[in-house]
């Protein structure tokens, strides 16, 4: 489903004298479905820097980053915009600790929004929304608020209730648990096991250990691949 190699990466600080350094040094990786390898390495490595080249957000310096989309190929470092805005659509799913708050939305829109954009029923994606707020145990008395003042695991919970509403083939996991409790921490796992049972590929960065353990293939060291 995925498959990186020699991926090159560089920062240059254009406002603070052109410095120049080198984050992925030749990244090799292969991920298939079902399987959910885990990033390492001390902070700084660059693990998130690899997850958001993974979904097209930075632009690399060498090397490719292929994507299988059903029966197509996709090279990511060189596909048009148009062509990954469809990839993340439907194939490729990305979940960061942080819920884009949308003024005035409601939280069973904002969860059910990616479902609806595919074109499934309304009246469906408002059911598979609310089971999946339901099992987060963000409180009924929310659903219908907007989440901008929630809390900070609330609107986590959100997020990761959108992040897998499609059942993306791809599934990219920036510490979706980073600010939940053991309870919603298992809630998650159990999600990350779902998805890996109907074949998605997923490669995440967990800073918890039991989440780790419970949810890795493989421990791949971003600095050493
Ligand atoms: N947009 C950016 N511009 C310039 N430098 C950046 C940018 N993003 C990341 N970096 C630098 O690249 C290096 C890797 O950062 P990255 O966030 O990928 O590390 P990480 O392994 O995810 O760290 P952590 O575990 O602390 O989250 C760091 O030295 C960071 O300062």
């Amino acid at each position: 489903m995925i498959q990186v190699s020699g991926l090159q990466k560089s920062f240059t600080l254009h406002n603070q004298g052109g410095v120049s350094f080198e984050v992925l040094k030749g990244v090799d990786l292969q991920v298939d479905s079902g399987e959910c390898v885990v990033l390492h390495g001390q902070s700084g490595a660059g693990k998130s820097t690899f997850l958001k080249a993974l979904y097209a957000n930075y632009s690399v310096n060498e090397g490719q980053i292929v994507l299988r989309d059903g029966d197509e190929l996709v090279d990511i470092t060189s596909a048009q915009p148009r062509r990954i805005i469809a990839l993340r659509e439907q194939t490729l799913g990305y979940v960061s600790q942080f819920l884009r708050v949308i003024p005035r939305v409601s939280t069973v829109d904002v969860v059910m929004q990616p479902l609806l954009d595919l074109g499934v029923d309304k009246g469906i994606c408002e059911e598979k929304a609310k089971t999946l707020l339901s099992r987060l145990n963000v409180p009924e008395r929310l659903w219908q608020l907007a989440p901008s003042t929630f809390s900070g695991g609330e609107q986590q919970r959100v997020n990761i209730a959108r992040g897998f509403i499609v059942d993306y083939p791809i599934l990219l996991l920036d510490e979706p648990t980073a600010s939940l409790d053991a309870k919603n921490r298992k809630v998650v796992v159990e999600l990350i096991h779902e998805a890996k049972a109907r074949g998605a590929a997923i490669v995440g960065i967990f800073h918890d250990e039991d989440v780790r353990e419970a949810v890795a293939d493989r421990l791949v060291d971003i600095r050493a691949v």
